[in-house]
């Protein structure tokens, strides 16, 4: 069973998923929402860089950050459709096609702004919601869940298997199997190193220069320049001069 457009919109008035970091808070424009979906959408402030390529989707059908949406719609269909396909053909191109495989990805996210390498395999849901960095480096089996923005900068490297997830599901069971979802944005700042097996979980930003230690689950918010380790992941020290003279790097 999925709930009908107008109740969605009811019941994300109950659902409020906190949200003020990068889109501000919402609200104000909720009841407008409530009237009229797609002016409501329109009105909001996106935060896009002027070299975005547009969203497949187009501003008007965006999911908004923190709400509730309806990943049954049509327009978001299409949109994983599309992502699938190319991921398909990204995934099993010889590993000697290095330049198809780059144009694959220029084609399938948001914006990229220099080199990158993405080894096989990779998968996300939609790509429009990716953009990514100078000097990107990705180990095997990255999967980012990009119903939002998924923004990742200059010279970010990933282990195999890391995981970004935007995506969220209500914790009550009624609107979790009816189908609603929500996606918060996920930024890695520039020159961070993910290692791996890493879990990165909906709205949450790591900043630059941080490591995080192979297996983490990153559930708040990192700050730059630290080493971070653990389920839930934290803090374990500041990154400083004695690591640049470090020379010894056994166990
Ligand atoms: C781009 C790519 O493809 S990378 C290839 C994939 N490689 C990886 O994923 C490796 C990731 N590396 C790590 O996780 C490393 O542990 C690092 C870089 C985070 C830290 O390395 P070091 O500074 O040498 O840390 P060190 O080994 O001294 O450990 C410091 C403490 O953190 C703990 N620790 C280190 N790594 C982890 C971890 N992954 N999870 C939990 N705790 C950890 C250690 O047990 C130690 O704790 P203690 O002081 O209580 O004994």
């Amino acid at each position: 069973m999925f709930f009908p457009i107008q109740d969605l919109l009811f019941m994300d008035e109950l659902f409020e998923v906190p949200w003020k970091k990068r889109c501000g808070d919402t609200k104000s424009s909720h009841h407008s929402f409530i009237k009229d979906h797609r002016k409501c959408v329109r009105s909001l402030d996106f935060e896009t860089s002027p070299d975005d390529r547009m969203s497949f989707m187009g501003q008007a059908d965006a999911i908004i950050p923190g709400k509730l949406y309806d990943p049954t719609n049509e327009v978001y269909v299409q949109g994983r459709k599309r992502a699938k396909s190319k991921i398909h053909e990204f995934n099993n191109l010889h590993p000697d096609q290095e330049e198809l495989r780059d144009n694959l990805i220029r084609d399938l996210f948001g914006s990229c702004s220099g080199n990158f390498l993405i080894e096989q395999p990779f998968y996300c849901d939609y790509g429009s919601n990716i953009h990514i960095g100078n000097n990107m480096y990705s180990n095997h089996n990255l999967t980012i869940l990009d119903v939002v923005d998924v923004r990742i900068g200059d010279n970010v490297f990933f282990g195999p298997n890391v995981g970004l997830y935007t995506a969220g599901h209500p914790l009550d069971l009624e609107r979790r199997i009816g189908g609603l979802e929500f996606g918060l944005p996920i930024t890695i700042e520039d020159n961070v190193w993910i290692g791996g097996s890493v879990t990165v979980l909906p709205g949450i930003t790591i900043g630059k220069n941080s490591v995080i230690a192979a297996g983490s689950v990153v559930v708040k918010d990192i700050p730059a320049g630290v080493v971070a380790v653990g389920n839930p992941c934290k803090v374990l020290r500041e990154i400083d001069e004695r690591d640049k003279r470090r020379t010894n790097f056994r166990k």
